[in-house]
């Protein structure tokens, strides 16, 4: 199947976020998309300053178009939002069904709280909170989700890699960790023999938080990778994991006598 991965020029307009994700997901499915990932936080611009203010119930304005624009083009959509519930904020990922049905949330598990300095201080958990489960779904081949941060824990990736041959991480590296690690980590898949996709907003020098962009898909080389301007990338996900899991079995391989990476509550999925 085709995966279409749409890297968005994220503005401080809500209205004109969601209405390039309607323009940009119909040019993905008329490309052949079936699925299609949107970058973290589409909907709002990415900082902490930003998320109380964007931050939306689930079902909201934003997933309502979600639900409506993954109905009209018979895909899967995937992209994350910040989500009020309870009075508390969260920075989820909801992923709609080709009928337009919310099939999961997933709610950032690590929260990204980073200090180097000189450079980027960060602290999501500023205003938001973690979520608690992990999160996959069937389509043409099992997804896990992860959110951006989530993509530096391996345990994550391995735990999914049981079960998943498509890993997706809506994300927003930066100036800083983005040349050092994005591209790095998403290779890092390898071990797992999965696909990983990420897709992060475009650049934009102007914004208080610049994205790194390069949306990439990796099935450890990388097949399809952005710059960092508005696009979108396409990947078509093959036999490839079939044969080199056949190839190289390490999943056969792993001594379990000596050591075991385990989920301690299973998530939604
Ligand atoms: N934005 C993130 O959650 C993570 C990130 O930018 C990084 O790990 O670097």
């Amino acid at each position: 199947f085709r995966l279409a991965v749409v890297q968005l020029q994220v503005s401080s307009d809500k209205a004109n976020n969601l209405s390039k994700v309607r323009r940009l997901v119909k040019e993905a499915a008329g490309q052949g998309g079936k699925v299609v990932l949107l970058p973290e936080c589409f909907n709002s611009p990415y900082g902490t300053s930003f998320f109380s203010k964007y931050a939306e119930k689930i079902p909201g304005e934003t997933t309502q178009m979600l639900s409506e624009v993954a109905k009209e083009n018979k895909l899967h959509l995937v992209g994350s939002i910040p989500e009020e519930d309870g009075g508390k904020l969260y920075n989820t990922c909801a992923v709609f069904g080709p009928e337009g049905e919310l099939i999961l949330k997933h709610r950032k598990i690590h929260l990204f709280d980073i200090d180097v300095p000189g450079k980027i201080r960060f602290q999501e958990s500023e205003t938001l909170s973690p979520g608690n489960s992990l999160s996959t779904f069937d389509t043409f081949c099992r997804v896990g989700v992860g959110i951006c941060y989530d993509m530096r824990f391996a345990e994550l990736a391995q735990l999914y890699n049981r079960k998943c041959q498509l890993l997706v991480y809506p994300g927003a590296f930066n100036m800083t960790t983005g040349p050092a690690h994005w591209e790095l980590l998403q290779r890092a898949a390898l071990d797992n023999q999965t696909y990983v996709a990420t897709a992060s907003p475009a650049r934009d020098e102007a914004a208080s938080y610049v994205a790194w962009g390069h949306s990439t898909v990796v099935n450890g080389e990388v097949i399809a990778k952005a710059g960092h301007e508005e696009s979108i990338i396409y990947a078509d996900i093959l036999q490839y994991l079939a044969d080199v899991r056949q190839q190289i079995p390490i999943s056969s391989q792993r001594r379990d006598d000596l050591y075991a990476v385990t989920a301690v509550q299973q998530g939604s999925g």
